[in-house]
């Protein structure tokens, strides 16, 4: 059940109610006071902010129990997730002052002139006389937004702002987030190549499936710079880094294991290609219409391309079916598909990846009792599989070295980078992935990542911690 924080301000009428009354209305209607300030003291009344943390769905009965009360009046309620929203959450800055003519004279007309013109002479000095290098647009056409689906443009805003937020961050690049109009393939390609030459790579972000196929590959062949559906790519990296972990708790091999993946959309595909690029060899595809088989025909071309590969099992099934005997679960589909006994049901230490945002396929009340490891997308549980462990460093890496592309070895690369941070002493069922706070995760992404361009030749300079 997802949190909220929320701040009450009342008035309290000290005649009718004393603090304690207030504190008791709002703890016995689900919520816990995390702080109080004294906004107006006061002989006969007073004015105070009250931070309360309570469940989303209790929100409205501590708000109705405080309306209630005689004695208190509510003045505002307001929700500190907006609040950090107000005006949004990125803004630009200059790098230097202008404090008089003779600045303007450079960094404008007529000094900016001769910068044009030598970049006019060489396209490649935009990278070092613009933004080029350190710049990524984080783009969406709404369509796809965490597991809220086609919300729009307007409201994927936030989204990728808090994308933007957290490459400046966590990596120390700027990204500019970009929400586009349009749901149609070839006008979203065409946009894009068209706005790309400010922007030293191209982050696509909440695209639905099966479009972003068509677009991820037809940008990576039309422009020469990183192109990366983060919802596809970001999410296959972290899960190869944390099944690496895992599978080290619970001593199995990559190639003995039998892999169920639920959900094959934007996620699922780039999941299952990594898995068999990773060395897995009974992997189990399930869509809503159940197993996705070797064999099979299919109209969706990534289904019909995993019903091609020798590694994918022959045998049709639900997934309740299918999952049974399973060595690792992973799901990217939707929450609330699955109870502990179909947990019970899956081989001897199970491992769960449940990922779909915001409620997972399995809650941890059901899957912990029967799982040896349990993970979801969500940072209120231990284990986070979430994208935005890679999508800082792996770029970081790819601006550093100009790569032309990103390539399977260098998200390889920054899968065994990502778990590498994880030490063999620190390793446990609750600690399977660092946490994107862990500031060695960018650093060692950025170097598997340069490495790995500079080893496939993609890479079109070297960064001075590599000569
Ligand atoms: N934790 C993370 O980092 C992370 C990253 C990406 C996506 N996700 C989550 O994974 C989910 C999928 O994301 P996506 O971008 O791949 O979306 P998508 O729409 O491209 O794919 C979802 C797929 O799940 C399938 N599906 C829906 N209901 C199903 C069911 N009952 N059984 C089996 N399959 C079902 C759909 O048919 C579709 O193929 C979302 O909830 C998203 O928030 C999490
Ligand atoms: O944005 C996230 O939290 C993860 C992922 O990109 C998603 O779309 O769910
Ligand atoms: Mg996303």
């Amino acid at each position: 059940m997802a949190n909220t924080s929320i701040i009450l301000r009342v008035e309290l009428d000290h005649g009718k109610v004393t603090f304690g009354d207030v504190a008791a209305a709002i703890s016995k209607s689900g919520g816990d006071i995390t702080s109080i300030d004294v906004i107006r003291p006061g002989k006969d009344s007073s004015v105070r902010d009250i931070t309360v943390e309570v469940a989303d769905t209790q929100e409205d009965r501590v708000v109705e129990s405080l309306k209630r009360h005689d004695g208190i009046k509510l003045i505002n309620v307001s929700d500190r997730t907006f609040l950090v929203h107000l005006g949004g959450k990125i803004k630009v800055q200059p790098t230097l002052p202008i404090k008089n003519r003779d600045d303007l004279s450079r960094v404008y007309t007529p000094g900016v002139a001769k910068v044009c013109t030598a970049i006019h002479e060489d396209q490649d000095k935009a990278y070092s006389l613009t933004i080029k290098r350190n710049t990524v647009a984080v783009i969406t056409d709404g369509t796809a937004v965490l597991g809220l689906g086609d919300i729009g443009p307007h409201a994927a805003a936030p989204v990728m702002e808090g994308k933007a937020m957290l490459f400046k961050q966590l990596a120390g690049v700027d990204a500019f987030p970009i929400c586009l109009d349009t749901t149609d393939t070839e006008e979203i390609i065409r946009t894009i190549k068209a706005i790309s030459p400010i922007f030293g790579g191209i982050n696509l972000e909440d695209i639905s499936s099966p479009r972003c196929f068509e677009i991820e590959t037809r940008l990576a062949q039309e422009l020469d710079m990183p192109i990366f559906h983060d919802d596809q790519h970001g999410t296959a990296v972290v899960v190869i880094a944390g099944l690496l972990n895992a599978l080290k708790v619970v001593n199995k091999r990559m190639e003995n294991i039998r892999v169920v993946v639920n959900g094959i959309g934007a996620a699922g595909v780039s999941i299952c290609k990594m898995l068999l690029s990773a060395g897995v060899t009974k992997l189990v595809p399930v869509d809503r219409e159940g197993a996705i088989v070797r064999g099979g025909t299919y109209s969706h071309p990534m289904w019909q391309w995993l019903a091609d590969q020798p590694q994918v099992e022959a045998n049709e099934g639900s997934l309740k079916e299918v999952i049974k005997g399973a060595d690792v679960f992973i799901g990217v589909s939707r929450g609330n598909l699955l109870n502990g006994e179909d947990i019970r049901s899956m081989g001897p230490d199970p491992i769960v990846f449940a990922m779909a945002n915001p409620e997972p396929e399995v809650s941890p009340e059901e899957a912990i009792p029967h799982s040896r490891v349990y993970a979801t997308g969500r940072s209120d549980y231990p284990n986070q599989i979430n994208n935005v462990l890679v999508f800082p460093g792996l770029f970081r890496g790819a601006l550093d070295c100009r790569a032309r592309c990103i390539n399977e070895p260098m998200k390889l690369a920054a899968a065994r980078a990502i778990a590498s941070v994880v030490s063999g002493g620190e390793l446990n069922e609750l600690y399977i992935i660092p946490s994107i706070f862990n500031e060695q995760v960018v650093i060692e992404i950025r170097k598997a990542v340069v490495q790995a361009a500079i080893l496939t030749g993609v890479a079109r300079r070297i960064p001075k911690d590599f000569r």
